[in-house]
Parts: structure tokens; C-alpha cells; sequence
């Protein structure tokens, strides 16, 4: 194994194999501690419909039944966020995950166009136009926005989605969709985090979709792989120790290296690790 990967996957937090049972168990568990030791009552997280946000949201609406049903405590809930731009191209996928496979407390749906455009609109009057992928990264800085309202009204905490073929590449928005409180899917690769969707019964369709950001309009849903040159299978087998072409190791390493600094809290004069 090359030894950067090594230290990559030790940074990572994977394992080359995993138990999907006791994988879900551990990480319900998780979230059940989280929220005991935290005192708060309310999970929100944002379902697109893609594979990510399916598993997260599940494992979450889990982690609230068991604590309702151990503790008598019917205030644990899990609210869905439905957080379109506009018209979702794929939007019936995401109403399919919640209500065929999430089945969460409750729905929310708040559309981020109008304060999307609003904030480009005023970029714009300042003199500082925004291109469409800049304008992507707003639309995942609404999303955090909107969660964090609805955790602030509810005694409530973000769940994020990134996990370790993400947290690679860094291939999120910093605090967008990188902004949470907690991450259960920390440590599972893509294809890791489909045997855990297969193992809770989730219908095919839902981990069989390509994974897309989905944040240009000049690109609608532009597949991840092709955005980051790489595919998930070789991420995935560099992650779980595996050998992967010259080519695929040094996209996923310059990735990780030009990254850094979203693995990162803000850089403080003290902290030397960017350097
Ligand atoms: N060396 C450094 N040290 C400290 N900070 C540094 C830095 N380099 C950039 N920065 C900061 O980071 C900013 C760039 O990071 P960021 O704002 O995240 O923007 P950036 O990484 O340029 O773009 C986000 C990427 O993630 C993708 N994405 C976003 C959201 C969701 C998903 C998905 O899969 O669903 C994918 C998106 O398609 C795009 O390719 C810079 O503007 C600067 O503020
Ligand atoms: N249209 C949307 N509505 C609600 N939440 C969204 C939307 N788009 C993105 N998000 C949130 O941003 C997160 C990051 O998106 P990302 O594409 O990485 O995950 P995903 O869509 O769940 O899975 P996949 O990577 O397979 O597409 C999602 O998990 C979800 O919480
Ligand atoms: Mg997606």
C-alpha cells in the first residue's frame, strides 16, 4: 500500500471491511448518545433523494424510535427537509426515499430559490458577479442555513452526510453541506454506505442512483465522478487498502491535499498543519 494512502485512511477513520448489521447498530447508538448527552430532541437533515441523505436520514429516524420507545419520551423526533431550487429534476426520487424508505416524524419543504437569488441579486448590485458554480455553493450555504433554523426552533442539531469517499476529495461546500453537528457516516466509503442501505431493506433505486451534487444549472445533475475525474470504485478500493491505478492514486492524493484545509477548523496563528 502506498504509505500517503495509509495515512489517509488512518486519518479516515475506514475499514476495509465492515458488518453492515453492527455498522447500523453502532451508529444508531451514536446518535441515541448524541442526543442523551446533549439534551436535544430534534434530528433535521436535508433528503435529496440520493443515496447519502437516504441512509443518514433512516439511521436518524431509527435513532429517535429507539429513544422514544427506551425513554417513554415522545418528544425525540426526526424532521425531513425538503430543500429544492426551484422545480427538483429528480424531485419525485426524493418524496420515494422519504415516504418509501425514510419515514421520518415530519416533512418540511422550504424552497431556497427566492433567498438563493435574492443574495446573487445583491452580489450582483455590489459590483461582484456570480458565476453558476459559485452560485452552487450559495445554494448548499442556503441549505445549511435553512437546517439550522429549523434545529434552532426545535432544541435541534444537523445531521450532516459526509462520509470517507467525501471527506477525500473534499468534495462538499465548506460549511454548506459541510456544516453539521454531527456526522453518523464518518468512515464509510460509498460503497459501504450502500451495504448498509441494502442490509436496512432500502429498494434498489435509491443506491443504485448516480451520485450527483447537483448545484449548476449549467450542468444539471452532473455526475460526481465525472466533476471529480475519478470514480467512486477506485476511491472506494484506494480507501479500503487497495491497489488502484498510478492515475486514480494521484487524482484521489491531490484531492486530499488541496483539501485540507475543509478537514480543518479555521486556521488560528498557532495552528501549523497548512503550512
Ligand atoms: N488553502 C486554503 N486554506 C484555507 N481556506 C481555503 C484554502 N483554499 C480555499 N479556501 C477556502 O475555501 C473556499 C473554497 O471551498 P468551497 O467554498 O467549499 O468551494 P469549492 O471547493 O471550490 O467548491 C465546492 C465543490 O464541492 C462540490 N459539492 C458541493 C456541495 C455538495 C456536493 C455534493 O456532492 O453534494 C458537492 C461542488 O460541486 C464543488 O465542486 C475558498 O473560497 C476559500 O474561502
Ligand atoms: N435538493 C435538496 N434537498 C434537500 N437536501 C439537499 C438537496 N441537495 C442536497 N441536499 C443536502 O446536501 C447533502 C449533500 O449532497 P450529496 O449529493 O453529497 O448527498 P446525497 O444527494 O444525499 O447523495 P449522493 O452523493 O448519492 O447524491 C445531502 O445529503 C442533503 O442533506
Ligand atoms: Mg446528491
Amino acid at each position: 500500500m502506498r504509505k500517503y494512502q495509509e495515512e489517509i485512511i488512518n486519518a479516515l477513520g475506514v475499514n476495509s471491511q465492515i458488518d453492515p448489521q453492527a455498522e447500523v447498530t453502532n451508529r444508531v447508538q451514536f446518535i441515541c448518545d448524541f442526543l442523551q448527552t446533549t439534551k436535544m430532541k430534534t434530528l433535521v437533515l436535508g433528503i435529496s433523494g440520493g443515496q447519502d441523505s437516504s441512509l443518514a436520514g433512516r439511521l436518524s429516524q431509527l435513532a429517535v424510535e429507539k429513544l422514544r420507545e427506551e425513554t417513554g419520551d415522545n418528544e425525540y423526533q426526526f424532521i425531513a427537509v425538503r430543500l429544492p431550487y426551484g422545480e427538483q429534476a429528480d424531485e419525485s426520487d426524493a418524496m420515494f426515499a422519504i415516504n418509501d424508505f425514510i419515514k421520518p416524524d415530519k416533512i418540511m419543504r422550504v424552497n431556497i430559490k427566492a433567498a438563493t437569488d435574492a443574495m446573487v441579486a445583491s452580489l450582483n448590485e455590489a459590483g461582484t458577479p456570480i458565476s453558476d458554480f459559485n452560485k452552487g455553493n450559495i445554494k448548499a450555504r442556503e441549505r445549511m442555513i435553512v437546517q439550522y433554523a429549523i434545529g434552532g426552533k426545535n432544541k435541534g442539531a444537523v445531521v450532516g452526510t459526509d462520509h470517507a469517499a467525501e471527506a477525500v476529495t473534499g468534495f462538499y461546500t465548506k460549511f454548506g453541506d459541510g456544516g453539521a453537528d454531527i456526522t453518523p457516516l464518518s468512515g464509510l466509503d460509498k460503497r459501504q454506505g450502500k451495504a448498509l442501505l441494502q442490509f436496512l431493506g432500502a429498494p434498489a433505486k435509491l443506491y443504485d442512483k448516480t451520485p450527483t451534487a447537483d448545484l449548476e444549472e449549467d450542468k444539471p445533475m452532473r455526475p460526481d465522478e465525472e466533476a471529480l475525474g475519478v470514480r467512486y470504485d477506485e476511491i472506494d478500493d484506494y480507501l479500503e487498502g487497495r491497489e488502484v491505478s498510478q492515475a486514480a492514486a494521484e487524482k484521489i492524493e491531490g484531492w486530499y491535499r488541496r483539501t485540507q484545509h475543509k478537514r480543518h477548523l479555521p486556521i488560528a496563528p498557532y495552528d501549523t498543519w497548512w503550512k
